[in-house]
């Protein structure tokens, strides 16, 4: 059995820039860290959360008191390692339990370098971020830590969000090949802009074969996989800052290839559109956002991870560069535009998490709806 009280007795502090700080104590590795403080809902799939690309340079704070509960295994990774730069929790699990654990998340944590701070009132935190707005942290272990003063300016001089340009850090630098799942139906070009995992996996599983092309390819990277289908992926950064991937999708538009976008992909099609995109207050995360689908009325509850949204007329079809656009999907919960369609061309994206491993999977029909679209171009 493997107990997870490495950190318990190693002070820990979490300055956020405004200057309000939390005591606690360390969990995971021991250091200093800095990142932008968001919070997540979820009360599971804290694995898939982790190893989210779209989450560099973020500090997670998880909403649901007890985190580490299952530990860690060897199959929910959405990408070889963790990404967020910062894990905040209250109460982590002393004894993790599941079959498929293989190590307490508090040793993976360490095992990756990853700095956290358990003990602390998440709720008070959480609250303050929704009022104040997502901002700049640092989390410092030891036992000798470095005066408040000194803390405070230190997470003042971290990097901000907006204006950040990550895809390239974590996209993979060289194209590679996810085969169909059974009888191959489709190629699929995916750009990279932070891909999870369970994305080409999904469509693998639908007959199509990704290849899986790096954040800098360009419009004849694309078009030599004789592709079916484009895919953008979702994504760490500022969406203003894609100017790359954006002429990269209009490229693509021109043609008018089905295409396909998540997340951050939602934010690239709004800018190829000519739509702008602004940073939320606190954005949306975790497993239980509630969305409709105006293309059918259905709601659906669904996966979120974005920080930025696509500004987007909600009542009325607008005209772009590529034919008629509407916003398909909108979050109940705020009116922000969570999907976007094209009505004159198969292309079509949504803010969230179709692919969503941890659950829950109301929106895997839009990977049937790429597919259709796909079909469609062929018939
Ligand atoms: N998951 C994503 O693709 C996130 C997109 C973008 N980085 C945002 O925060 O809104």
């Amino acid at each position: 059995m493997t107990t997870s009280t490495r950190g318990a007795k190693t002070p820990a502090v979490l300055v956020l820039e405004d200057g309000r700080i939390f005591r606690g104590r360390a969990y995971g590795a021991v250091g200093a860290t800095f990142g932008e403080a968001v919070f997540s809902t979820g009360m599971t799939g804290y694995q898939e959360t982790l190893t989210d690309p779209s989450y560099h340079r973020q500090v997670v704070v998880m909403t649901a008191p007890h985190v580490g509960n299952t530990g860690v295994n060897d199959e929910d990774m959405e990408s070889k390692r963790i990404w967020v730069s910062g894990y905040v929790v209250r109460d982590p699990a002393r004894v993790p339990s599941s079959w498929r654990s293989r190590r307490s998340l508090d040793e993976e944590l360490a095992a990756q370098g990853v700095v956290g701070i358990s003990g602390i009132d998440t709720r008070a935190l959480t609250r303050h971020l929704r009022e104040r707005g997502a901002m700049r942290v640092g989390i410092f272990s030891g036992n000798a830590l470095p005066d408040e003063g000194t803390m405070l300016a230190e997470v003042r001089q971290a990097p901000e969000m907006a204006g950040a340009d990550l895809s390239a850090e974590v996209a993979t630098t060289e194209p590679y090949v996810v085969p169909a799942i059974g009888e191959k139906k489709f190629t699929v070009a995916a750009v990279d802009l932070g891909i999870k995992g369970m994305t080409p996996h999904r469509m693998a599983e639908r007959g199509i074969e990704v290849h899986v092309l790096p954040a800098t390819a360009t419009v004849e990277d694309v078009y030599a996989v004789n592709p079916d289908g484009v895919f953008f992926s979702n994504g760490p950064g500022d969406p203003s800052t894609a100017d790359h991937p954006v002429s990269v999708m209009q490229g693509v538009l021109e043609r008018g290839t089905p295409l396909f976008g998540i997340c951050f992909g939602n934010q690239i099609l709004g800018r190829a559109l000519g739509f702008g995109t602004f940073k939320l207050k606190y954005g949306h995360r975790g497993i239980n956002q509630p969305v409709q689908d105006r293309t059918t009325g259905k709601v659906e509850v669904t996966a979120h991870n974005h920080g930025f949204a696509v500004d987007a007329p909600l009542d009325k079809v607008s005209d772009t560069p590529y034919g008629r656009a509407e916003v398909s999907h909108v979050c109940l919960n705020d009116n922000v535009v969570e999907g976007l369609q094209l009505l004159d061309k198969p292309a079509f994206s949504v803010q969230y998490h179709p692919e969503a491993a941890a659950g829950p999977h109301d929106a895997a029909y839009l990977f049937d709806r790429f597919v259709s679209l796909m079909e469609g171009q062929r018939a």
